[in-house]
């Protein structure tokens, strides 16, 4: 397993943002975590990243336990959080550059190319960070999380807030990476994990309501599309 979580909780003072959740992904798989606004999705994401700490329970990643050994986690994990900090004065390069240096990676400028072409950063490396537009900024983001060959990808909302053409770019870079890497990805946007994933966590106030192949999911569910499921499963609670 790439990734196991098992009855992890997170207490924010009063609230439980997530309250005892399980679930595990494989690789090669891609995993939609699914869920409204405010269900547990991005802190999930920042526990697994080893952003924050978890108040119980236990994740790991590629064998790696995020609490006690963090810097193996990271070694073997990237992570697009929803709102991606980018120095904006620096060049693309420069900030692909400064990200490769954290993770002491070898052969830094062929890297760097490889990852541009990728990401299809190709037209855009020149310019500085400030002048992308967005859906370059988020494959920028992609390309930065890239940068030292992790086995498991985090995307938190990739494709939010961009045009019907980034969409489909970035999407199908998406469905690339996930046929060598663990992709998970969290949206709630059900068009999205529908032609993206595999498998679907939908989270719903802090716990999980469904782990499913997709198209089990669907077959159970018969005559309804993603987004009826989704609204049954998150409004019976079950
Ligand atoms: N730093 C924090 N302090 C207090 N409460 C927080 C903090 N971060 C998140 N929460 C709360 O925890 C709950 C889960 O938030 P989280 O950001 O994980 O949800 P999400 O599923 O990613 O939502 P969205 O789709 O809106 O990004 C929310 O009720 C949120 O207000």
């Amino acid at each position: 397993m790439s990734i196991i979580v098992k009855d992890l909780t997170k207490v924010y003072g009063e609230q439980k943002a997530i309250d005892s959740i399980s679930f595990s992904a494989n690789k090669g798989e891609i995993l939609g975590f699914l869920g409204p606004n405010g269900a547990g999705k991005s802190t999930t994401m920042k526990i697994l990243s080893c952003f924050i700490p978890q108040t119980s329970g236990v994740a790991e990643v590629n064998g790696f336990n995020v609490a006690s050994q963090p810097m193996e986690v990271r070694r073997h994990l990237g992570y697009l959080p929803e709102h991606n900090p980018l120095y904006l004065d620096m060049y693309v390069k420069e900030s692909l550059g400064f990200i490769a240096d954290i993770h002491k990676v070898e052969r830094k400028q062929s890297r760097i190319a490889e990852i541009i072409e990728m990401v299809g950063l190709g037209r855009e490396q020149n310019k500085k960070v400030g002048q992308l537009s967005k859906g370059y900024r988020q494959r920028l983001g992609i390309a930065q999380a890239l940068i030292h060959d992790p086995a498991v990808l985090i995307l938190d909302e990739p494709t939010s807030g961009l045009d019907p053409a980034q969409l489909v770019g970035l999407r199908a870079l998406i469905r690339e990476l996930g046929k060598t890497k663990t992709i998970i990805f969290s949206t709630h946007i059900m068009q999205e994990a529908e032609v993206l994933c595999d498998r679907a966590v939908i989270i719903h106030e802090g716990k999980i309501v469904c782990d499913s192949v997709l198209s089990d999911l669907l077959t159970d569910h018969p005559g309804l599309r993603l987004e009826e499921v989704f609204l049954k499963l998150i409004s019976s609670g079950v």
